[in-house]
Parts: structure tokens; sequence; C-alpha cells
């Protein structure tokens, strides 16, 4: 499946024994080794009675995340093409979040995907104080960011130009910095205007991806925070848009996009 260009292989665990390990992950998500995918999605029976379906999350690098925004949309629709329920208003579950996903007529997504966690023991983020932005310096360089958590952390700093932003060297040095003891996804906005945003992320586990849901999500309330965004941004990422919704602080962030299946298959490991 894919949600704008972030591609998954989703998994029914539900009606069957998954065991996968982390070499055989990073095996399968190879583009030329393997089936090739940005994230796993391992669907699970739910953990707790008001959800209705839990979720896990691999990288390509055979390393789990505690969400992912365009996971989520491709999950909802899943379930539902299989006939694991017939609800267009689903509770989802994933090791750091919950969320409710509603099917939209018009065949897109939208989400609840929670409160940002802003705190830095929660991103986590090795600051003492919460701030909008904090100065990190990295290799002779310092970097103005905003860094938040929708269950997995994100540091999000602003350029001039998305297309010249040196998201394959930046992003690898502030993913890694020290100041992130789990790492971080790194997104690189552009603010076109105060409703709408360019954004390139490079991921925790990846890489540089088509499009990052929780990074939408985390640069949107990363620009509020410094009041140079609305409440509602359009978010445009290189495999298409996204439409973020969040009120401030103590707010959910909404998050509405589609998600597409791509092939259907059986693999034996
Ligand atoms: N790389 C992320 C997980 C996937 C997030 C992204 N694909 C999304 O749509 O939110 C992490 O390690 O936290």
């Amino acid at each position: 499946m894919q949600g704008i260009g972030n591609d998954f292989m989703v998994v029914d665990a539900i009606s069957q024994p998954v065991y996968l390990n982390q070499g055989q992950i990073s095996q399968l998500a190879h583009r030329n080794f393997g089936i090739g995918f940005d994230q796993l999605l391992m669907i699970e029976a739910p953990q707790h009675p008001e959800a209705d379906f839990h979720f896990r999350i691999f990288n390509a690098d055979g390393s789990e995340a505690g969400h992912c925004g365009n996971g989520a949309r491709a999950v909802a629709k899943y379930v539902r093409q299989k006939g694991l329920t017939w609800k267009r208003e689903l509770r989802l579950s994933t090791n750091t979040a919950t969320m409710n996903t509603v099917m939209e007529d018009n065949g897109l997504i939208t989400i609840n995907m929670g409160k940002p966690r802003l705190e830095p023991e929660k991103i986590p983020l090795r600051f003492a104080q919460q701030s909008e932005t904090y100065m990190i310096d990295a290799e002779g360089i310092r970097y103005k960011i905003g860094a938040v958590s929708m269950g997995n952390p994100h540091c999000v700093l602003q350029v001039e130009d998305i297309d010249k932003a040196a998201v394959g060297k930046v992003g690898p040095i502030l993913s890694h910095h020290s100041y992130f003891p789990a790492q971080a996804n790194v997104g690189f906005m552009q603010v076109v205007e105060s409703n709408e945003i360019k954004l390139r992320v490079f991921e925790r586990g990846v890489g540089e991806t088509l499009a990052c849901g929780t990074g939408a999500c985390a640069a949107v309330v990363a620009g509020r925070l410094q009041k140079i965004l609305d409440e509602k941004v359009k978010v445009t990422l290189p495999g298409g848009s996204l439409w973020i919704r969040w009120a401030g602080k103590g707010s959910p962030v909404y998050m509405t996009g589609p998600a597409k299946v791509v092939f259907e298959g059986q693999i034996d490991v």
C-alpha cells in the first residue's frame, strides 16, 4: 500500500501467525533484493477493549517505531477492504498512540492523531526546558529547530527553498544528534503561506521518503508554536498533499489524506 508515496507492506497478523525478525524485515524492505517498502505495518488484535485494531510499525532498517500517520490511513483502509470490519469509524492503537479514523465520502481518511507531546522528556530531547524552538550545534553549524512527538520523535527546521534543502546531508546529522537519544525524523519545512507549507522528511530508520504523516503533523505543530502557521494547513510533500488541522496546545492534531492498495500477494520467509 501507499499513502502519497510513503509505501508499506501491510500484514494481517490476526488471521495468521507472523514471525519476522529485524534481519528478515530489512531484507524484505530492500528495493531490489526484497519486496521494497518504507515501513512494514503488522496488524494485530486490539490490546485494550476500546480499540478495534492494534498495529506495529517497523522501518526499512528493521527498527520498530511508535507511530506512522500515512500507515494509519493504510491500516484503516486495509481492514475494511479485507473484510476484517465494516465500520467507517475505527479506533486504532500503536505502541505509543491511539487514534480515531473516519473514512470520508470522498475516499480520503481523516485521523485524530491525538495531542502532540512537547515536553523534552516525552519527545525525547535532551533539553531541560520546553521551548517553541531549540538551538542545536552540529558540525560547526547552529540549527534553530522545533521538536515535537506525535508518538515518535520529530525535529523540524525551516528552510527558504525546499528544493535546495540539503536533506541528504543535514537529515542524518540531526537525526542521529546526541540531543535525540532515540534519534529523530527530520522535517525540512518551507512556509509558502500561513495556511500552506512544503515539506521534505528524512525519516528515522529509512532515509528521505516521499511523504511522512506524523512529520506533516509535527511540522504544523512546530510552525503554529512559532506563530507562523494557521490552524488549517495544506502540507505538500514530494509524494502529494495532506491536510492538517491543529487548534493549539491541549488540542489533538487532525490529518486527512489518501491510502491506496498497490498489490496483494503471499510471501514465504
Ligand atoms: N520513520 C518513523 C516511522 C514512520 C513514520 C512515517 N512514515 C509516517 O507516515 O508518520 C519513525 O521511525 O518514527
